[in-house]
């Protein structure tokens, strides 16, 4: 079970790399706009020097032609690190893209799946990952969860090294749901940790136990403060 963070907020990935098991960064030009007019490698740079040494960083494409796309691609490994995921977009363009950048040894990530289709596409053409938009399936009336399932039970039966990196979340529920349902891996902003965690009722609950221990040892006194009064 992988968590990644769908951000390129520098401070958002200080923070939750030093708190949360974090294997990794995806960004998409959306995610990159949010950062305003950045030196973009510089900053994807600064972004790889956040992460663990095995943590991966997949950074999309945006080329609009097979020559584009793999010169995109050549500029990421370039500038960034060979071992970077390349997301590319999985539609007719995109698969021949992930099929030469495969042939070349390259790390990718195909992303905009909505359908189980392109899933197995992009599975049979050899992806690393890839990247179920989770609620925007739902906002099309599409399955997510079930999609999610199939693709799982399609790369057992092809014992095919695929992991899915499900993506586009908009509330916890919907990660549970993907990683119940057989994803590897999921793909978080800040938002989503953020209401998973800061929920009112795991806060009241330890101020409960907060109050109850003061109860009886004092304001402030820790566990390890009563074993050093102890000793005294
Ligand atoms: O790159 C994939 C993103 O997780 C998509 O998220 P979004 O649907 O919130 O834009």
């Amino acid at each position: 079970m992988e968590f990644l963070l769908d951000t390129i907020d520098l401070a958002a990935i200080k923070k939750y790399t030093a708190a949360l098991p974090i294997t990794g960064v995806t960004s998409n030009p959306t995610i990159v706009k949010k950062q305003g007019k950045i030196d973009f490698f510089a900053h994807m740079k600064k972004v790889k020097k956040l992460l663990d040494e095995d943590a991966t960083l997949h950074i999309q494409l945006v080329g609009q032609t097979v020559e584009t796309m793999l010169a995109d691609a050549a500029a990421i490994f370039e500038q960034v690190g060979p071992e970077t995921y390349v997301k590319v977009p999985t539609t007719l363009t995109g698969l021949k893209v992930i099929k030469q950048l495969k042939a070349a040894g390259h790390n990718v990530t195909a992303t905009a799946i909505y359908t189980k289709f392109q899933g197995l596409l992009a599975i049979a053409a050899g992806a690393d990952y890839i990247a179920p938009y989770y609620n925007r399936m739902q906002n099309m009336d599409l399955a997510a969860a079930q999609v999610i399932t199939e693709l799982a039970q399609a790369i057992e039966k092809e014992h095919a090294d695929t992991k899915i990196l499900a993506a586009s979340f908009h509330n916890v529920d919907q990660v549970v749901t993907a990683l119940a349902h057989g994803a590897q891996a999921v793909t978080l902003g800040p938002e989503i940790i953020a209401a998973g965690l800061d929920h009112p009722a795991i806060h009241q609950a330890v101020t409960n136990f907060t109050a109850d221990w003061e109860s009886l040892f004092g304001k402030g006194q820790t566990v390890a403060g009563l074993l050093h009064s102890t000793v005294k």
